[in-house]
C-alpha cells in the first residue's frame, strides 16, 4: 500500500498531529524559565551572606546583620517565587500534554477507522496497541515534564555560566570544560547513526514482544493441552531473548561514555578546588578571590543537577522522534478512497467483472485471476472450492477490505469504489466464521446491528438466530456480560449471536463466510430456517464447507486456484464439474463416517 510522506518530525510534527496550538506549551515554558531567575536568588543570597561573614572573619560581630537578614529574606522569597512559577508552568505544560495526547489518540483512531479493513488483517494488534498506548504515553511525559524542564535547564545553565564568567573566568572554565567534555562524549554516542539505528531496533523489539505476547496468551490453551513448555512458543521466547540481547548491547555501548560523563560532572568541585588553590597560592592575601572560590564550591554541586537533567533530554528527544515516526507510519497509510459524490446503486445484485487481485499488489502473486460472475438479488450464490482457492478473498473484496487490482466490482450497476463507505457498509451484513463479540452485554452485542433498535426487534432477531433460548437460560439473560469478567460462549453460540446481529441489520446484501460452521446439525437446521426468512429478496453470498448447506443455492460457483472453474446449480455441477462432484463425493462419504468402538464380548 502506498503511503503519504510528511517532512516535519519531532515536536513540531507532534503538535501538528495533535492539532494543538503552541501557545499553552510556550506559556508553560516561559513560566518555567522565569522560575529559573528566582532559583538563582538563594545562591546569590548565600554568596552575599558568606562574603559579608568572610569580610568580617576576624570579628563576626562587625558583620552587617540587617544586610544578611535582608538577603536571607530575599533568598526565601526567591525560592517561593521559583516554586510558584514552576507550579503554574507545570500546570500549563500538563494541560498542553493531555490535550496533545488526546488530539493524537483521536486523530490516530479516526485515521485507523478510515483505513481499508484489510489493513487490520495485515497489522498485528500488538503493534497498534504499542503505538497508540505506550508510544503516545511517552509523549505526555515529554511535553508535561521534560520539555519545560529542558527550557528551564538551558536557561539556568546559561545564567549560571554568565554569572561564573562574570566572577572569575578561570574558575568558570574549570567548571565548564569537564561538562563540555562529558557532553561531547555522551552526545556523540547518543546521536550517532549507530544509536539511531539502535533505537529503531529497540522499538521494533518492544513491538515484537507486544505482538507475540498477545498471540502467546491466545495460544495458551493449545500450549497447555498439548503439554508443551513455554519454549515451544518460540516466537515469544525469541522476541524476549532478542530484546534482552539488544538491551545488553545497547547498555554496553552507552556505559563507557555515560560513566565518563557522570564522573566528570560529579567531580566539578574537585576541578574548581584544584584550579582555585593553584590561583590562590599565587595571591594568598586576596580575600575577594577566597570568597569567589567559596561561591564556586557552593555553586558546583548546584550545576550538576541541571546538567544531568539536560543529559536525559537527549535520550527523551530520541524517543520522541522515534515515537512520532511510528505514529506517522500509521498516519501515512492511505485511507480508503472516498468519492466526493457517492453514487447510489440501482438494486443490489453484485457483479464481478474481470477481477484480478493480489495481496502483495504484484501480478506474479495473483490470488484471483480474471474472476467474473453475477450474484442476483433474491437469489443465493454459493462459493465452493478447495481450501485456499480464494473464496474468502472474493467475499472480502465486496466490503472493500482491499481494492481490486484490475477489473470492477459493482453493486446495482455502481462500482463499489464510487459508493460512499457509509452506503456500502449499510448495504450489507457480513457474518464471519470467527465472530467477534465485544466485552459488553449480550443485548448490546446484538443491538449493535441496528442503532436505535427496539427491545422487541432485538428479541425477534435473537429468536430467529436460535440464540434466544440459551440467552434466557443464563442467570442474567440478555444483561450477561461477555468476555473478561463475564461469560464466554461456545463457538456455535457466538456465531448465532453474530447471525442475530445480521438479522437485526436486515441489509439487502448478506455475506455468510462459514457462518454456521460451528453450529451443531440441529441448530444449523434451525438457523437455516431463520435465514430462509431473512434472505427473501436479498443478494446472498454463502461460503460453506458443508456442501449440504449450499446444495439448494440458485447458483454455485466452483473456485479453483483463484479462478471460476465452473458455475451452475447442484445437479448441473455434479454432471459437469469434476472438482464439484469430487467434493460432493468426499462430503457425502465424510458425513456418513462413524466412529465405532469394537464391541467387547463378555462371557458370563
Ligand atoms: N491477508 C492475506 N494476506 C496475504 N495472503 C492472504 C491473505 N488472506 C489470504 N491469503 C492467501 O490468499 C489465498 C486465498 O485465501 P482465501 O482465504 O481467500 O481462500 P479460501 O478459499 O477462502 O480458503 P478456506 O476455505 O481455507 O477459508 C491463500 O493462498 C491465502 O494464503
Amino acid at each position: 500500500m502506498e503511503k503519504t510522506q510528511n517532512k516535519k518530525s519531532g515536536i513540531p510534527r507532534l503538535l501538528e498531529l495533535a492539532g494543538e496550538k503552541k501557545s499553552l506549551l510556550v506559556w508553560g515554558c516561559i513560566l518555567s524559565t522565569l522560575s529559573v531567575f528566582f532559583q538563582i536568588i538563594p545562591f546569590w543570597a548565600v554568596y552575599n551572606i558568606m562574603a559579608e561573614l568572610l569580610q568580617n572573619a576576624a570579628d563576626f560581630s562587625k558583620a552587617d546583620t540587617s544586610f544578611m537578614l535582608s538577603w536571607a529574606v530575599k533568598g526565601i522569597l526567591g525560592l517561593l517565587l521559583a516554586y510558584a512559577f514552576m507550579y503554574f508552568g507545570g500546570m500549563l505544560g500538563h494541560t498542553a500534554a493531555y490535550r496533545t495526547l488526546y488530539g493524537i489518540r483521536v486523530r490516530l483512531s479516526n485515521h485507523i477507522s478510515e483505513l481499508p479493513l484489510g489493513w487490520f488483517n495485515r497489522n498485528a494488534i500488538g503493534k497498534v496497541k504499542q503505538i497508540a498506548e505506550q508510544d503516545v504515553e511517552q509523549i505526555e511525559k515529554f511535553i508535561a515534564h521534560q520539555l519545560p524542564d529542558m527550557v528551564n535547564t538551558i536557561v539556568l545553565l546559561l545564567v549560571m555560566v554568565v554569572i561564573m564568567f562574570g566572577l572569575n573566568p578561570w574558575l568558570a572554565l574549570a567548571c565548564i570544560i569537564p561538562i563540555i567534555i562529558g557532553f561531547t562524549a555522551q552526545f556523540s554516542m547518543m546521536f550517532g547513526k549507530k544509536a539511531q539505528e539502535g533505537l529503531s531496533e529497540y522499538y521494533d523489539a518492544l513491538e515484537n514482544i507486544s505482538t507475540s505476547s498477545v498471540q502467546y496468551v491466545r495460544g495458551m490453551p493449545s500450549i497447555k493441552i498439548f503439554g508443551q513448555t513455554v519454549h515451544s512458543f518460540r516466537k515469544f521466547y525469541q522476541d524476549i531473548m532478542s530484546y534482552r540481547d539488544f538491551s545488553t548491547k545497547y547498555a554496553d555501548n552507552y556505559e563507557p561514555t555515560y560513566c565518563l560523563f557522570r564522573v566528570l560532572v560529579l567531580s566539578l568541585a574537585t576541578f574548581i578546588f584544584a584550579i582555585g588553590i593553584f590561583l590562590f597560592s599565587g595571591d594568598p592575601q586576596n580575600m575577594a578571590f577566597a570568597i569567589t572560590l567559596l561561591f564556586f564550591l557552593i555553586f558546583a554541586p548546584g550545576i550538576s543537577t541541571p546538567v544531568f537533567k539536560f543529559n536525559s533530554f537527549g535520550s527523551s528527544m530520541n524517543n520522541i522522534t522515534e515515537g512520532v515516526r511510528r505514529i506517522d507510519e500509521i498516519m501515512s497509510e492511505i485511507p480508503i478512497q472516498e468519492p466526493t459524490d457517492g453514487k447510489k446503486p440501482q438494486g443490489y445484485e453484485i457483479t464481478f467483472e474481470h477481477v484480478s487481485f493480489s495481496y502483495e499488489g504484484k501480478d506474479s502473486a495473483l490470488v484471483l485471476k480474471d474472476v467474473s460472475f453475477r450474484a442476483e438479488q433474491g437469489q443465493i450464490t454459493a462459493l465452493v472450492g478447495p481450501s485456499g482457492s480464494g473464496k474468502s478473498t472474493i467475499a472480502q473484496l465486496i466490503p472493500r477490505f482491499w481494492d481490486v487490482g484490475t477489473g470492477q466490482i459493482k453493486i446495482g450497476g455502481v462500482d463499489i469504489r464510487d459508493m460512499k463507505t457509509e452506503d456500502l457498509m449499510a448495504s450489507m451484513s457480513f457474518v464471519f466464521q470467527d465472530s467477534f463479540l465485544f466485552s459488553d452485554t449480550l443485548y448490546n452485542n446484538i443491538a449493535i446491528g441496528k442503532p436505535g433498535a427496539t427491545k422487541e426487534e432485538v428479541y425477534t432477531a435473537a429468536k430467529a438466530a436460535q440464540c434466544h433460548e440459551f440467552i434466557e437460560k443464563l442467570p442474567q439473560g440478555y444483561d450477561t456480560l461477555i468476555g473478561e469478567g463475564g461469560v464466554y460462549l461456545s463457538g456455535g453460540e457466538e456465531q448465532r449471536v453474530s447471525v442475530a446481529r445480521a438479522i437485526l441489520k436486515n441489509a439487502p446484501i448478506l455475506i455468510l463466510d462459514e457462518a454456521t460452521a460451528y453450529a451443531d446439525p440441529e441448530n444449523e437446521f434451525q438457523m437455516q430456517l431463520a435465514l430462509q426468512e431473512l434472505i427473501k429478496n436479498k443478494t446472498v453470498l454463502i461460503i460453506a464447507h458443508r456442501l449440504i448447506t449450499i446444495k439448494n443455492a440458485n447458483k454455485i460457483l466452483v473456485i479453483k486456484n483463484g479462478q471460476i472453474e465452473n458455475a451452475g446449480a447442484h445437479e448441473f455441477l455434479l454432471q459437469n464439474s469434476e472438482t464439484y462432484s469430487a467434493m460432493w463425493k468426499a462430503y457425502t462419504v465424510s458425513s456418513d463416517w462413524q466412529i465405532t468402538a469394537k464391541k467387547e464380548v463378555t462371557h458370563l
